[in-house]
């Protein structure tokens, strides 16, 4: 089991993360949501130990994980970190640059074992390929491989999936996540992506300015987006007075997604004058203007602009 404590960690003068603690079993897999700049990275190379960390403690399986400043080499061997920057050897072939994580003592298995990896990342036509031919996308899925090669207990992976486009990712997530729960390879995930977090996480940290502001499952997160920033990860956050839709006297307000808004056949107290209807492939997200803000909505159609429908709350 990982177990992290991190007291504080700064830059020089400027401290980047504080008070965040969390476990993670073996198996596990772990989202790290965040605004750009809030702290995922530098996380993941304290975990992985190429930043040293000094207020708090970061142990797996119960032993402390010291840092470069007690490593000759920095970076755990148990733990793979796949970061933004690849290294991969551009002049050398797919499976060399996979073969080169394994034990080299005997061929068979190692030939079978970077077929099995390609196979994961979906790239087993690019066996014999050079590295340097491949798209940034390619490349990303690649590191992965690599990284899988040396049979990681913990694996972590900053923002894996940016370059890669949506139907390779879809299909690279699950082969990928499954492959982790069948190995019992513990992961952690930093990303922006919080469809990838909701649908393939255990757990989920949310980190606001380098603290940890919500930490569950996905469907405990999901289901108590009550600020701004929560919600902002899932959709455009309409924040409302709870008097639009009810009579009785509240100062509270409603921080509601766009699909908990919907067009109501009868008047309601929230009349909307349309401004825009976004095309979304099954549906439509409308901007509307109410009270001289902007709020948005979802529908099945599009509504010119200039319509004024009334809106309830969805159940
Ligand atoms: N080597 C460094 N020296 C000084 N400051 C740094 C260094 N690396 C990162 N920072 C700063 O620390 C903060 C956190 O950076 P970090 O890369 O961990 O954020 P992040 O959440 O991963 O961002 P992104 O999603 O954009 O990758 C940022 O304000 C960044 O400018």
């Amino acid at each position: 089991m990982l177990a992290v404590t991190i007291d504080s960690f700064s830059y020089s003068e400027k401290q980047v993360l504080k008070k965040v603690s969390f476990q993670l079993n073996k198996g596990e897999h772990l989202s790290v949501l965040g605004e750009s700049g809030c702290g995922k990275s530098t996380l993941l190379h304290l975990i992985y130990g190429t930043l040293q960390l000094t207020e708090g403690t970061i142990s797996w399986d119960k032993k402390p994980l010291l840092g470069p400043s007690h490593n000759l080499i920095p970076g755990e061997s148990f733990i793979k970190l796949v970061a933004q920057e690849y290294e991969l050897m551009p002049f050398t072939t797919l499976a060399e640059n996979i073969a080169e994580n394994l034990s080299r003592q005997n061929s068979k298995k190692d030939a079978d074992r970077v077929s099995e990896l390609l196979n994961v990342v979906a790239l087993s036509d690019f066996k014999n390929t050079k590295v340097k031919f491949l798209s940034g996308g390619q490349k990303q899925r690649v590191a992965l491989a690599k990284a899988l090669a040396k049979a990681p207990e913990l694996l972590l992976l900053d923002e894996p999936f940016s370059s890669i486009d949506t139907f390779q990712k879809n299909h690279l997530q699950r082969t990928l996540f499954l492959y982790l729960k069948k190995n019992n390879i513990a992961c952690i995930t930093a990303t922006h992506d919080s469809e990838e977090a909701l649908s393939f996480s255990d757990k989920l940290i949310l980190l606001k300015d380098g603290e940890i502001d919500a930490c569950g499952t996905p469907e405990e997160i999901y289901k108590d987006l009550s600020t701004v920033y929560r919600a902002g990860f899932f959709g455009e956050v309409n924040v409302l007075p709870k008097t639009a839709f009810f009579s009785e006297s509240s100062s509270e307000e409603l921080i509601l997604l766009p699909h908990q808004l919907t067009v109501s056949d009868t008047e309601t107290k929230l009349q909307v004058t349309v401004k825009k209807s976004y095309f979304k492939g099954y549906y439509y997200l409308i901007q509307a203007e109410w009270k001289n803000k902007d709020l948005f909505f979802l529908h099945s159609e599009i509504i010119p602009e200039g319509n004024k429908p009334y809106l309830i709350l969805n159940k």
